[in-house]
């Protein structure tokens, strides 16, 4: 029997390993981690992490063909592959801060794959990394030669967040890179496309060399990233015109050449891997000695601080230049709908926005637990563009106690405040009684949309004052220009 073992039980670990698992009865997957919380809720009916259809992939296999384990070492000497599925997160201090991959725990974990190997192995990146850094990698794996031969894969992860399940059954391409120029490199290519062939077609299983593999992950997610700053571009400039941004956006991607996906105009991406994979490719870049190329990504990170920036503006703005004392209500904090993840979502910068002109913040999310959110928004926040890595607004933790409030549903985050804010598209906020949370709010009663969900024209009617991306203003907000 194939073992397979995965380090790092997170958002891609967990739900990867589960997916193969269950298409691969042949072969058996333990799941491993350093944190024990996270393992020990991995094996518990509370899994770590939301996403839909997880449990019941789980549920399926777990116990069967599918453990988590703290026991990193004993099970990486028994496998056969090594998926390693660390965080790589942007460095935070020394050469290269605020842009970097730090690859800390990636090091540190292929340290430990060369200490505990006794038996040949394929290693995995499945995290995301610099491109080149196999080649560091299988230093350290070689370095400790036993006569242990290592093959290294690079074999990034394409699944979003929300979506993790149906993206890991029905993929648009897995993507193999390794060393095509050896027969050791073809074969361990070749062992990998057996795993993903059991139920994904062969065309969609890309072999390639290794960079190559390495840089299309980074590439790809700085492309995704490009068409929401594109949009969210033009969204300030149909603002400006009388234009909407749901129209230009349809129109513009009825073009097949541009396709329609990712052209929703919103407050601003978020998510652990879209700012941090451009600043790496930044970097990467600057090194390299392309400046030029260095600038051109960079500025999808500043339309992206701009959007967020612009929104809590055009709030404040039109609220008489003032939200001190207001109570605001916050519909949504995940970065994005059917995650319960909260890392670099639009909100942390909207709400920190609001609580430095001093609002009263009433939270509602469906999936983000209180102490995520007191712990997001109390934490200091690292300025990418800083070359010496200073700091923005930071909101000291007890100014977060006081303003900042976490309710159970939307009626209640909405009753008596003065404006609602929408910072993620949950499917609930399109159904709700507006009608009947316009009567419960003080007047003039304002909806900021920064997810284009509500109907605009129904609430107007209803008597809200209502701002929505991109969107033909409100007479109420025209003369009130959003300055960034
Ligand atoms: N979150 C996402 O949607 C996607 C993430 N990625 C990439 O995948 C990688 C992992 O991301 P996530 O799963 O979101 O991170 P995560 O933070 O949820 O999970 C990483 C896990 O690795 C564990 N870990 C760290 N060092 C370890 C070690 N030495 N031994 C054992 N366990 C260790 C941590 O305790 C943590 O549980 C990143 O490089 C990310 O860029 C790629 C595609 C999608
Ligand atoms: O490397 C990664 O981590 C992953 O990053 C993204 O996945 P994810 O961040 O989970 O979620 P997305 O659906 O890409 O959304 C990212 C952000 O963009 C926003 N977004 C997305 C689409 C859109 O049209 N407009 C828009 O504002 C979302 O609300 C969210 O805040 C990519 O979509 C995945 O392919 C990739 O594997």
């Amino acid at each position: 029997m194939v073992k397979i073992c995965c380090i790092g039980a997170g958002y891609v670990g967990g739900p990867t390993m589960a997916v193969i698992a269950l298409k691969c009865p042949s072969i058996e997957v333990a799941v491993v981690d350093i944190s024990v919380p996270r393992i020990t809720a991995w094996n518990s009916e509370k899994l770590p992490i939301y996403e839909p259809g997880l449990d019941d992939v789980v549920k399926k296999c777990r116990g069967k063909n599918l453990f988590f384990s703290n026991e990193v070492e004993k099970n990486v000497a028994q496998a056969d592959i090594v998926f390693v599925s660390v965080n790589t997160p942007t460095k935070s201090s020394g050469l290269g801060a605020g842009k970097a991959a730090d690859l800390t725990y990636w090091e540190s974990a292929a340290r430990m794959i060369a200490d505990v190997s006794k038996s040949s192995k394929i290693v995995v990146e499945k995290s995301t990394v610099p491109v080149k850094t196999a080649e560091a990698i299988e230093k350290i794996l070689t370095h400790n030669n036993k006569g242990i031969e290592f093959q290294i894969l690079s074999n990034p992860e394409f699944l979003a967040e929300g979506t993790a399940i149906a993206d890991l059954f029905d993929p648009d391409r897995v993507l193999i890179g390794g060393r095509e120029e050896t027969p050791g490199g073809l074969k361990a290519i070749k062992t990998l496309k057996d795993v993903y062939a059991h139920w994904v077609p062969e065309e969609r299983i890309i072999c390639t060399n290794l960079w190559s593999a390495e840089l299309s992950k980074l590439a790809a997610n700085a492309f995704l990233a490009q068409r929401i700053s594109s949009v969210n571009s033009i969204s300030a400039l149909c603002e400006a015109t009388g234009a909407n941004v749901t129209q230009v956006s349809y129109s513009v991607g009825k073009d097949q050449r541009i396709g329609s996906k990712f052209l929703s105009a919103s407050v601003g991406f978020g998510g652990s891997c879209f700012q941090k994979d451009i600043l790496n490719l930044v970097y990467i870049c600057e090194c390299n000695g392309l400046p030029e190329v260095a600038n051109y990504w960079k500025q999808v990170i500043k339309i992206n601080d701009y959007q967020k920036n612009r929104f809590v503006n055009r709030l404040v703005s039109s609220m008489f230049n003032t939200v001190s004392g207001k109570k605001i209500a916050i519909l949504g904090f995940s970065f994005k709908k059917d995650t319960g993840d909260t890392r670099e979502t639009p909100a942390i910068d909207v709400c920190r926005g609001l609580l430095s002109d001093r609002a009263q913040l009433i939270v509602y999310d469906p999936q983000v637990p209180e102490e995520q959110m007191m712990k997001d928004l109390s934490m200091p926040k690292f300025d990418w563009d800083q070359p010496s890595g200073s700091t923005t607004i930071q909101i000291d933790e007890e100014t977060v106690r006081k303003s900042v409030k976490m309710v159970h549903n939307a009626y209640e985050a909405t009753k008596d405040a003065h404006a609602i804010c929408i910072l993620t598209e949950w499917d609930e906020f399109k159904s709700l009684d507006y009608k009947k949370i316009f009567d419960n709010m003080p007047k003039p009663a304002y909806v900021f949309d920064g997810r284009n969900v509500v109907d605009v024209g129904k609430l107007r009617q209803i008597g809200f004052i209502v701002y929505s991306i991109g969107k033909p203003l409100d007479p109420w907000l025209k003369d009130m220009p959003a300055v960034a």
